[in-house]
């Protein structure tokens, strides 16, 4: 059983509901807590900070970005992905879970667990990750 950290940025509640019972899940028989941030931007700290509090062996990043009106959605979608990948490359585990599409029907298809379920994707991915360290450890 390994300790799974979920970090969901809770931008859009109901999809995030999907996106985490889809994590929850795949995460079925590991040890399983949620932490919440504004939104997509916090989540690598968030990871961060728990990386060093060595409580957990894999994380889930959970989170929905919607474009808009200005650049703001590149910075949130482009940002939040490159300090994900940056922990990843440090040797954490991780899923990515953050959603970045151009309207909400979009997100809804991949946060629904009877559709996309890209929050179980997530949750899969970071058991994998976890998995070949512990081989490769
Ligand atoms: N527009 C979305 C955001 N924006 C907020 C940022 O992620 C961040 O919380 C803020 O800039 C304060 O630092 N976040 C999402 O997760 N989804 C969005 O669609
Ligand atoms: C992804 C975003 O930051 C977006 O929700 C913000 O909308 P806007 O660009 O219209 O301010």
């Amino acid at each position: 059983m390994a300790r799974i950290l979920i970090v969901e940025a809770r931008f859009y509640d109901h999809l995030n509901d999907m996106l985490v019972a889809g994590a929850r899940a795949a995460l079925a028989g590991h040890d399983v807590d949620v932490v919440t941030v504004p939104g997509a931007l916090e989540v690598p700290g968030a990871i961060a900070l728990a990386v060093e509090s060595g409580r957990y062996d894999a994380y889930v990043a959970i989170g929905v970005v919607i474009r808009g009106e200005t650049y703001h959605f590149e910075i949130v979608a482009n940002e939040s992905a490159r300090g994900i990948m940056a922990l990843t490359m440090d040797g954490v585990a991780i899923g990515n879970g953050i959603l970045t599409t151009e309207n909400e029907a979009q997100a809804i298809a991949r946060a629904d667990p009877a559709q996309l379920d890209k929050g179980g994707g997530a949750a899969k991915a970071a058991l994998a990750m976890l998995e070949l360290a512990q081989r490769l450890g």
